[in-house]
């Protein structure tokens, strides 16, 4: 069954379209990153996923229910949403926060003292979350996102205020988390990051969906036909893949002249940059 199915969802914002008949589905299990620069419609998609915005058309389920449903109670207890606009109550403490949500969910007390461990701010938990840095609060917001381990997790932009130590250890937790089951739908600018984490990206731009499918088959598809050979003199060639360049290549490594050989394999970010025409935000 798929957890997230889309088809043909259209938003339109006065004369604007946010989202133009984007279709795709995302299987129980899967780490799915929805990727695109500023303004693509990656948060419109998000706030019609867990209805918080109807679409214009097309159908947009979630849990094989129409994902208007996603506000009613017994949906709320399926999914986390991390978002900008994600709260925090400013007076309390990091731990008193994760205690609302502990009660809200009624779990265990052990579940408050697991998730300051994932987000790694066990040793902070009584600062006042009005006091804390921008990767702190992101951390704690994630916190709230993932303390009841959610069927389904929604991130827009998780990691963009954390610095690389912090990143790593989101991305340890995160895979943990979907190794016991959690289907992730990620948003990102950071394409080092979906290549990290992600079974399957899809590029937007302008609302529409330009690819889709796994960082390794993107980069497959997008392979230039060629290879790079740079000899131990220090010229270096571009050649197509054919028998010429074989018999070229056999014969340098005869001559052991050979420094280095590689296929011309894009990454993810110049797949994105040829999909968008826009540079990495
Ligand atoms: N409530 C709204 N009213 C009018 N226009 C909106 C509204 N929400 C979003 N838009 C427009 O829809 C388009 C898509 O916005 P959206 O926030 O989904 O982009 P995004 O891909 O999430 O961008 P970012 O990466 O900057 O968060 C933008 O042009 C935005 O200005």
């Amino acid at each position: 069954m798929a957890v997230i199915q889309v088809e043909q969802v259209r938003k339109t914002f006065g004369a604007r379209d946010a989202l133009t008949e984007v279709s795709f589905s995302i299987p129980k299990g899967e780490i799915f990153g929805f990727l695109g620069p500023s303004g693509a419609g990656k948060t419109t998609l998000i706030k019609i996923l867990t209805a918080q915005l109807k679409p214009t058309g097309g159908v947009a389920k979630v849990f094989d229910q129409p994902a208007e449903a996603m506000q009613q109670s017994a949906q709320k207890m399926r999914f986390g949403i991390l978002t900008d606009n994600s709260g925090l109550y400013e007076r309390l403490s990091i731990e008193e926060n994760l205690e609302l949500y502990r009660k809200l969910y009624d779990l265990p007390r052990s579940a408050v003292e697991q998730v300051l461990q994932f987000v790694n701010l066990s040793s902070e938990r009584k600062k006042k979350t009005n006091t804390l840095s921008k990767g702190m609060r992101q951390r704690v917001m994630l916190a709230c996102a993932i303390i009841h381990e959610p069927e389904l997790l929604f991130l827009d932009e998780p990691t963009s205020a954390l610095d690389p130590v912090n990143s790593a250890h989101i991305y340890k937790g995160l895979r943990y988390l979907n190794e016991k089951g959690t289907t992730i739908f990620i948003t990102t600018h950071d394409m080092a990051e979906a290549e990290l984490l992600c079974n399957r990206v899809a590029i937007l731009y302008q609302g529409r969906i330009q690819t889709i499918g796994s960082p390794r088959e993107l980069k497959r598809q997008h392979r230039e036909n060629l290879i790079r050979v740079e000899l131990t003199s220090g010229e270096a060639y571009e050649l197509p893949v054919d028998g010429d360049t074989a018999d070229r290549i056999a014969d340098w490594m005869k001559r052991g002249l050979i420094e280095r050989v590689e296929t011309k394999e894009p990454s993810l970010g110049d797949i994105f940059i040829k999909m968008t025409g826009s540079e990495l935000l």
